[in-house]
């Protein structure tokens, strides 16, 4: 048995943190403790995905990426349930790097999107990208996150997944940012003893998920709807589904206002490294 298999399952909510800036771009570490305490206590979101898409972590230098998952770490000790980093990027040697560096600083697990420049041709150059990853952090928990629509690489989830844990021993499950129901419902139903966790990424659609297998949800919504999530979640688990089915719309109706309120704005520069 690895120690990666040996840890806790990752499940629930799993708040894809924002990474907060100042007026001039820097990196504001000095709200991350308050941060994690509105997370807790306000929404009840106690696992964090860090240096994700919604934390813009490709737009950040590898050592900003460094401290900012640091700064997590530290401030969620004794207070998260679980902080994973994500460490993907197109260098291999930079997404080793901070693998490693998630490891150090005692991370509870680590996820890698494909590169997505020179993109992988078929499912073996991709699993070969990710094993090289995973291997630099050998004791800890492994998600592949798949979101298609952002780096253009269209293998299934499903195919990349068969057999996988034979190439990747600390492979621990699945980010699926996507909406092909069939490809997620394919991964779990393939999965039959259920050790992987399948953490969907389209909070507008979590409850069709939940019914396909969903173990848990990772999204940028939860920083702020996890109360509301988390009832949602608590209805299906009662077998409530028409309450689900309410929390699921106003869910919904609240992204689509928020949707429509980006389209409608002119981008700011410097908030952000991607407006
Ligand atoms: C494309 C995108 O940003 N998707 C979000 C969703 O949470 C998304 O914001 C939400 O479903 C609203 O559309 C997440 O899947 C991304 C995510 O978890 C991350 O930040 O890594």
């Amino acid at each position: 048995m690895t120690m990666a298999s040996s840890k806790k399952k990752l499940e629930g909510l799993v708040a894809a943190t924002i990474t907060p800036m100042t007026e001039n771009g820097e990196i504001n570490f000095s709200v991350i403790g308050q941060y994690v305490d509105y997370l807790v206590e306000e929404q009840g979101v106690k696992s964090i995905f860090v240096n994700g898409t919604t934390g813009e972590g490709l737009s950040l230098s590898i050592s900003e990426r460094r401290q900012v998952a640091e700064e997590w770490v530290t401030k969620g000790r004794n207070k998260l349930d679980q902080v994973v980093i994500h460490v993907g990027a197109l260098s291999l040697k930079e997404s080793q790097e901070l693998a490693k560096h998630a490891a150090e600083i005692g991370a509870d697990g680590i996820a890698v999107i494909a590169p997505f420049f020179l993109k992988p041709w078929n499912k073996d150059v991709l699993i070969n990208f990710l094993k090289e990853v995973a291997a630099a952090a050998p004791a800890l928990p492994f998600y592949y996150y798949h979101i298609p629509a952002l780096t253009g690489i269209k293998i299934r989830a499903e195919e990349l997944l068969d057999g996988i844990q034979d190439k990747i021993p600390t492979f621990q499950g699945l980010k699926f940012s996507d909406t092909d129901l069939l490809d997620f419902g394919q991964c779990v139903d393939q999965n039959q003893q259920r050790q992987f966790a399948f953490l969907f990424g389209v909070d507008e659609q979590l409850l069709s998920a939940l019914v396909m297998g969903a173990t848990g949800a990772v999204g940028s919504t939860y920083n702020y709807l996890g109360k509301k999530a988390n009832q949602m979640l608590e209805a299906f688990e009662q077998k409530d589904f028409s309450s689900a089915l309410n929390y699921q719309f106003c869910i919904q109706r609240f992204i689509n206002f928020v949707v429509k309120l980006a389209k409608g704005c002119k981008a700011e520069p410097a908030k952000g490294r991607d407006t």
